[in-house]
């Protein structure tokens, strides 16, 4: 019923959620689903089984878990919500988009210029791997993300807010983007799931006892996000869709920059592929 109602409200039906002009609608029904997940008594939506975090806290009552959230926590989850439907806003939006670059297995980059100049880049490529096990690599795991992707030198997560939300430190490796150099970037990671696709969102933060480091100029990530969309007829395999709009900051021609930011992306997703090969269990030995 009240899964009825939100989807309702937010105007959504399922063949929408599955094409690309519905990622608007479907992220309205994901916040839907958070917002029954924190204020309703019993959460409308039961967290996939891959989240054990998540699991535990269907345990507690509702009221409790937001009540027990501290104003830092809040101030998290609002803004890594807030991030994700800004990135969405981006990425849905149909005009202005220029092809970037294609790539020889199909993978296509799209650039877009914002109000105030800033230029994004929009990844599509399909992936052999299941929304799920892509969440758990970009997201759940991804402080192991530097052993299979060179240009992150490491990750952490400073911060857990429930099973949805995190702040995490990440440095880029020396030769990450060549001419730009290593920078550093502090931020905060939030996920939502609906229906079937999963949206991880992230932008830059700050954190207390993390402030920027002598010697590292801190970027800016975001708002960006990462969209996980099964394929209508192999729900194994996944559209990925990721907006990478940064501000590497530091005093560097913008055509540079403009350069190594798609050629960045290309490269993630290069070393992605590679990673999802060899874990695939006829591939180990
Ligand atoms: C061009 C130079 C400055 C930067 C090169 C390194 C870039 C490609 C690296 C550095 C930090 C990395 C990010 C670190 C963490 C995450 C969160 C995850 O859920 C999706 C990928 C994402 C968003 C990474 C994308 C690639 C990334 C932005």
């Amino acid at each position: 019923m009240q899964r009825a109602v939100l989807k309702l409200c937010c105007g959504i039906s399922y063949p929408h959620v599955r094409s690309m002009a519905g990622l608007q609608r479907a992220a309205l029904a994901a916040f839907g689903q958070e917002i029954s997940v924190h204020l309703q008594r019993r959460p409308a939506w039961s967290p996939p089984r891959w989240t054990r975090h998540q699991q535990d806290e269907k345990t507690q009552p509702a009221e409790q878990r937001t009540t027990a959230l501290a104003d830092e926590d809040v101030f998290y989850l609002r803004r890594g919500q807030e991030a994700l439907h800004e990135a969405l806003e981006i990425v849905e939006s149909k005009d202005g988009w220029k092809p970037e670059m294609a790539e020889k297995n199909g993978d296509v980059i799209y650039s877009k210029v914002l109000l105030g100049n800033r230029k994004v880049f929009r990844l599509e490529a399909e992936l052999d791997a299941s929304p799920e096990e892509l969440h758990d690599i970009l997201f759940v795991r991804v402080e192991e993300m530097h052993e299979w992707n060179p240009n992150i030198r490491r990750i952490r997560v400073l911060k857990h807010v429930g099973g949805n939300t995190m702040v995490t430190h990440e440095v880029s490796a020396e030769t990450a983007g060549n001419l730009i150099g290593q920078r550093d970037f502090l931020s905060v990671r939030h996920w939502s799931k609906s229906e079937s696709c999963v949206y991880l969102g992230g932008a830059a933060t700050q954190f207390e006892s993390l402030p920027p480091q002598p010697g590292f100029v801190r970027a800016e990530d975001g708002p960006t996000c990462i969209v996980l969309q099964p394929l209508q007829d192999h729900p194994d395999r996944t559209h990925f869709i990721w907006l990478l709009n940064m501000d590497v900051k530091g005093w560097l021609p913008q055509s540079l920059v403009n350069k190594a930011l798609p050629r960045a992306q290309a490269d993630f997703t290069k070393h992605l592929r590679l990673h999802l090969t060899a874990q695939k269990p006829e591939n180990r030995r």
